[in-house]
């Protein structure tokens, strides 16, 4: 038995659970201005969790008061109690605010939405001023106001108080405006927020788990206020973007993350959960600022570390079931790898560092072959950055060659090098190389610059995750230019302060050449007359459409064949006026559609390697994925 209850609940003190009353003993008219309330009989009694089920609750959740659509068996009973006694055998009671709560109430409120019939009926005359208006109209306001601010991070409050007080809005905005927004929510203005979150932020907008609450979590778990989560990004805050250890100020991260799970993926807002892990800081100076939210201590490590690990992993199972999906996110390299390998049999997780990271990469590299001609295997990568993303990457390219040529990886690696803030990774260095670096020690001579390693294996493709910017200098760039046609160069680290180059550069110095693409969105440039679009090779092209399909296949572990699929997906998206352009991704304006495709392919590939779980199949997967989307746009409250 599914038991609903949302922060309303706790506010009313209204149970969620299965009533032994009948509807009329629970007096589900609404008496009072204080709370209204909403029944939803199971559609599906058998089924207990079905889709059918679970979309349902979920439309109640998303601020449907109109709910005779499924089956009849759920209703609105606002002023009016239609179901039979014997309807109500197994209800679940849902209390909305109404009156001046339900203009405080994020995820229901309208603002000036609001009809003069919902005013009427909720309670709210005389809480508004007369003017009704559109949502469109509110998101063009909104616009206009956001517009007027000069700083990014004046913008990014701006859409946090949005998100605060009235989430729909929020997302219609973000969606609807999402390439102008992305870079407001998301990086580079979110790694900004986070450097100063300890200043900006009143409001909690996740999960904190510290030290503190160690032997508690499962009861930390049930204080947040929604139930029924599906998806989690969890941080400890030790490498935020490139901007490093930020401890607990990385909360930014999971939020923005997840705003992109709605506005991108059409994961519902409910249903996702932020959460930071708090362990301490080697930040000395979060350390020393009076303002600092997190815990006031260096970073616990080794069995403390995995401990507190441990038992948050398993309270979110325990909580949430195993189909819980939990993204790791911005975790430094040595914790990053071993949470993936430890908890990647047990759980469903996915850390969008290594794994997304990489599937938007190779599928870029898929696009670009349109341009550059040649199959994976004919082109040579080298790397500058050997932790997260570099090896991931390198990891999925040689996957993707050996799929492709029947050679086994240890094979397809030869065609990959990383550099590392030491040199060229070679076989002479193997002992003294951390464990997810070995598989790249190739035999050579040991190479000290990027510089040096460049003219030396002469790489057709330069990919740069080092977290450090500027590190594509002139020469490096006009090097790979030399001896390359079309050099393809990725600068991938975030934020925009911490690109290995900047688009003007990658441009100039190869005179147009470039096929260009950063972590960080680069406006368009002109060269000589011709203008070059950057493309932006950020994982948000992936986590929400993959994160979508492992969560509508029910699926339980996350297999490398899974980012195979989002890549090839993602790839099959870029048009040939996108390729005219020299682009290699499409451009985010599209992303539903591309999420929607993408979570199509990875649960296509869930279920024929068996490890879907909702049953059966559906028949059409991209409108399965389309119908299952979270929609911004106002309900009507009858
Ligand atoms: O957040 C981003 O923009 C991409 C990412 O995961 C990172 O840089 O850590
Ligand atoms: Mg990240």
């Amino acid at each position: 038995m599914i038991s609903l209850k949302s922060n309303f609940l706790s506010n009313t003190g209204i149970s969620g659970s299965c009533s032994p009353f009948s509807a009329k003993q629970r007096g589900l008219v609404p008496k009072a201005p204080t709370s209204l309330k909403i029944v939803a009989l199971n559609p599906n009694r058998e089924a207990n969790g079905s889709v059918l089920m679970e979309n349902t609750l979920q439309e109640i959740r998303d601020g449907a008061a109109v709910l005779n659509t499924v089956a009849g068996g759920v209703r609105d009973v606002y002023g009016e109690d239609t179901a039979t006694e014997d309807q109500f055998v197994t209800p679940w009671s849902l209390s909305v605010a109404s009156g001046y709560s339900l203009l405080r109430d994020p995820r229901y409120n309208k603002g000036l939405g609001f009809s003069d019939k919902e005013r009427d009926a909720h309670y709210l005359r005389g809480l508004l001023p007369p003017a009704v208006v559109s949502q469109e109209l509110q998101v063009k306001k909104m616009m206009h106001i956001i517009r007027q601010y000069q700083l990014p991070l004046q913008k990014y409050m701006a859409m946090m108080d949005l998100q605060e007080s009235n989430e729909k809005l929020f997302y219609k905005l973000l969606i609807d405006n999402v390439e102008e927004m992305l870079p407001i929510v998301y990086t580079p203005t979110v790694g900004e927020a986070c450097q100063k979150y300890g200043s900006i932020f009143g409001r909690p907008q996740g999960l904190y788990i510290s030290l503190k609450e160690k032997g508690r979590i499962l009861e930390v778990l049930r204080n947040w206020p929604e139930k029924d989560i599906q998806v989690i990004v969890v941080t400890d805050g030790e490498r935020i973007l490139g901007l490093g250890d930020l401890g607990c100020q990385g909360m930014g991260i999971p939020v923005g993350k997840l705003s992109l799970y709605t506005a991108l993926g059409g994961v519902r807002p409910s249903a996702c959960l932020p959460i930071t892990i708090d362990v301490g800081t080697n930040n000395e100076k979060l350390l020393n600022d009076e303002f600092y939210i997190g815990l006031r201590q260096r970073r616990a490590t080794g069995q403390e570390y995995s401990e507190l690990l441990y038992e948050f992993m398993s309270a979110v199972k325990q909580n949430y079931g195993e189909r819980i999906l939990v993204q790791f996110e911005d975790f430094a390299n040595h914790n990053a790898f071993d949470l993936l390998a430890k908890y990647g049999t047990t759980h469903l997780v996915f850390n969008d560092d290594i794994q997304g990271t990489a599937s938007v990469v190779l599928a870029g590299l898929v696009a670009a072959l349109k341009l550059v001609g040649g199959t994976l295997a004919d082109h040579r990568f080298l790397f500058l950055g050997a932790g997260e993303a570099g090896t991931g990457i390198a990891e999925l390219i040689a996957l993707e060659m050996s799929k492709q040529t029947n050679k086994p990886a240890e094979e397809t690696r030869k065609n990959i090098w990383l550099v590392d803030s030491k040199g060229l990774i070679v076989s002479s260095r193997k002992e003294s190389l951390q464990h997810f670096k070995k598989p790249w020690a190739h035999e050579h001579e040991p190479l000290k610059t990027l510089l040096d390693a460049v003219n030396d294996i002469k790489p057709t493709v330069l990919i740069g995750t080092s977290g450090v910017g500027r590190t594509f200098t002139k020469e490096v760039v006009e090097a790979m230019a030399s001896f390359n046609e079309r050099p393809i160069i990725l600068a991938l680290s975030n934020p925009t302060s911490q690109s290995e180059c900047t688009a003007e550069e990658a441009y100039t110095w190869t005179k147009g050449r470039a096929i260009f693409a950063s972590g960080s969105p680069f406006a368009p440039v002109e060269y000589e007359g011709e203008v070059h679009a950057p493309g932006q090779a950020n994982n948000a092209y992936i986590f929400p459409g993959f994160g979508l399909g492992l969560i509508m296949s029910g699926t339980i572990r996350v297999h490398d064949d899974m980012l195979l699929a989002a890549s090839q997906a993602l790839a099959a998206q870029v048009t040939q006026e996108n390729f005219d352009k020299g682009l290699i991704y499409p451009p985010f304006s599209n992303i539903r559609k591309i999420s929607a495709q993408i979570a199509a392919n990875v649960a296509a590939k869930a279920y024929e390697l068996g490890l879907a779980t909702r049953l059966p199949q559906p028949k059409d997967l991209v409108k399965y994925a389309e119908s299952c989307m979270y929609s911004p746009a106002y309900r009507n409250y009858r």
